[in-house]
């Protein structure tokens, strides 16, 4: 335990506060404003002291890295996840987020073009259809006091992604949208507690936790919910005798393929799938995305709510791509909201929903001022490259207009990290921003939103999401 005391000339420089034997471990102890704090504090050390630092919980090593190359050699040379993420094996397993590096590539390469733009094209009519039930939803908040649109959100991105993955009846989609959704929200929140509780990080005291009871309830109970809805599907379409399962007939507007159905399809026909894979890939689908792009949306509106011209740009520009005020956005729509694009890629910029990433350092890692060990884990410092000096004098500020100048942009491509760096980067990110665009696309078509992101005091817990201040209001514009 000691070994951490040795000086060595190719070691990085050492985060203040650590405490004999348990490293750094109490700065995480406390709560989630508190965990984010500690966060955001080793990223800006690790910034300010030539892009890197190190640090420990008891004696195992964990180094931050803020240098755009270093951190894009890490996260392509060591593709496996630290043992942090670990502690969501029982759930998502094999699902990308967790996966072995070995399986991972398998899988990513199988998953990667349920993803692409030509299929996401196919989910937009789906899209337009949550969006319009997000507005109507948020009716009964016009004019009123200023309120937490959290929830409100999370049943438009939790719907978005299982209609586009599963296409349930509407009986199974209310099973998710309030029991499904309401386990994953508990076992998120206990993996962060574990990872707080720095004494469960073995599994030997875990076993033996109120913790581990928990996750075992939350489990069966997520299970018993996803494990029918495939055998179903998979029963169904072989009823169909494969008729449907190979229509790709997905062209059709209102026509799309679920997620679901895809990997039903490579299961039959390449074998490369198990029941439980598929289940642990719709769970990593939802639990990767739904708290996510909640999150982005969340400080969008907030940022937008006090910018008041951003959103009067907004609006201009939303009327120049509809003519008619309360038709459907296609896919060329999309396209054309060019500056609605450059405010949500701002605002994630400055307020990134996944503020850094791991890996683990399975073999020793030469950057340029120090070599990373063998055995160690490392966090990505994402808060940390998203306001990197190289994005200018400007970095810390709020200025949409950098993504329409693209010369004005930094060259380096793992400072745009909100989305991760290198080849294990999110499967989801076109996906996400799809859903953000149309969702926002038709909110402030009809509202307009008054926040205050300054206000904002945020926390981690897995996500970066605002704690307090939060609360936006809404009139309408018509
Ligand atoms: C604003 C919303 C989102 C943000 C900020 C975000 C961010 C990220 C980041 C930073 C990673 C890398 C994580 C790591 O290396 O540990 C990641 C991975 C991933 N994301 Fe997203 N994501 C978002 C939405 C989504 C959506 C909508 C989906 C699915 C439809 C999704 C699915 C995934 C998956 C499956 C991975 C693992 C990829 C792999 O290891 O191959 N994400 N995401």
């Amino acid at each position: 335990a000691w070994l951490w005391m040795k000086p060595n000339p190719r070691s990085p420089p050492i985060l203040p506060g650590a405490l004999p034997f348990i490293g750094h471990s109490h700065k995480i102890v406390g709560d989630r404003k508190h965990l984010w704090d500690f966060i955001r504090g080793f990223q800006l050390f690790a910034l300010n002291n030539g892009g890197i630092c190190e640090f420990w919980f008891g004696p195992h090593s964990f180094y931050a890295i803020a240098d755009p190359e270093d951190g894009l050699t890490v996260s392509n040379t060591c593709l496996s996840k630290p043992y942090v993420y670990d502690f969501a094996k029982e759930y998502i397993n094999n699902g990308l987020i967790t996966a072995e590096a070995s399986i991972w590539k398998t899988h990513r390469k199988l998953l990667n073009p349920a993803f692409n733009q030509q299929v996401l094209n196919t989910y937009v009519n789906e899209i337009n259809v949550q969006a319009r039930t997000l507005v109507s939803r948020l009716a009964a908040k016009v004019g009123k006091e200023p309120f937490d649109v959290r929830n409100y959100l999370v049943t438009y991105t939790l719907s978005t992604v299982t209609r586009t993955s599963l296409r349930l009846t509407t009986e199974d989609q209310v099973v998710i949208d309030t029991d499904y959704a309401e386990a994953i929200d508990d076992l998120l929140a206990l993996y962060c507690d574990r990872i707080q509780k720095v004494w469960l990080h073995l599994s030997c005291t875990f076993k033996w936790s109120a913790l581990k009871r928990r996750e075992n309830q939350l489990m069966d109970k997520l299970k018993n919910i996803i494990r029918p809805i495939i055998l179903k599907r998979k029963s169904e379409l072989k009823a169909d005798n494969g008729s449907n399962i190979y229509d790709d007939s997905t062209a059709t507007p209102g026509k799309f393929k679920p997620v679901l159905d895809k990997m039903l399809q490579l299961a039959e026909e390449q074998d490369a799938f198990t029941d439980d894979d598929i289940r642990e890939h719709l769970d990593t689908l939802v639990a990767a995305s739904y708290d996510t792009t909640t999150s982005a949306m969340m400080f969008i509106m907030l940022v937008i709510g006090k910018y008041q011209n951003v959103q009067e740009r907004i609006f201009n520009e939303l009327k120049e791509v509809h003519e008619h005020e309360d038709a459907d956005f296609t896919k060329e729509d999309l396209q054309k909201l060019v500056y609605l694009e450059a405010v949500i890629k701002e605002s994630m910029r400055l307020y990134p929903a996944v503020p850094f990433i791991g890996r683990k350092i399975d073999k020793d890692v030469d950057l340029k001022s120090c070599t990373l060990r063998a055995g160690s884990s490392c966090a990505i410092a994402v808060y940390a490259l998203l306001r990197h000096p190289l994005w200018g004098a400007d970095a810390e500020q709020f200025r949409p207009e950098r993504w329409l100048d693209p010369a004005s942009l930094p060259g380096h491509q793992s400072l745009y990290a909100a989305f991760g760096v290198g080849k294990r980067n999110c499967i989801g990110k076109l996906f996400s921003m799809m859903v953000m665009k149309l969702a926002l696309a038709h909110i402030f078509r009809r509202y307009r939103v008054t926040g205050d992101i300054s206000n904002v005091v945020c926390e981690f817990d897995i996500v970066l999401k605002p704690l307090k201040g939060h609360h936006i209001s809404l009139t309408s514009r018509t």
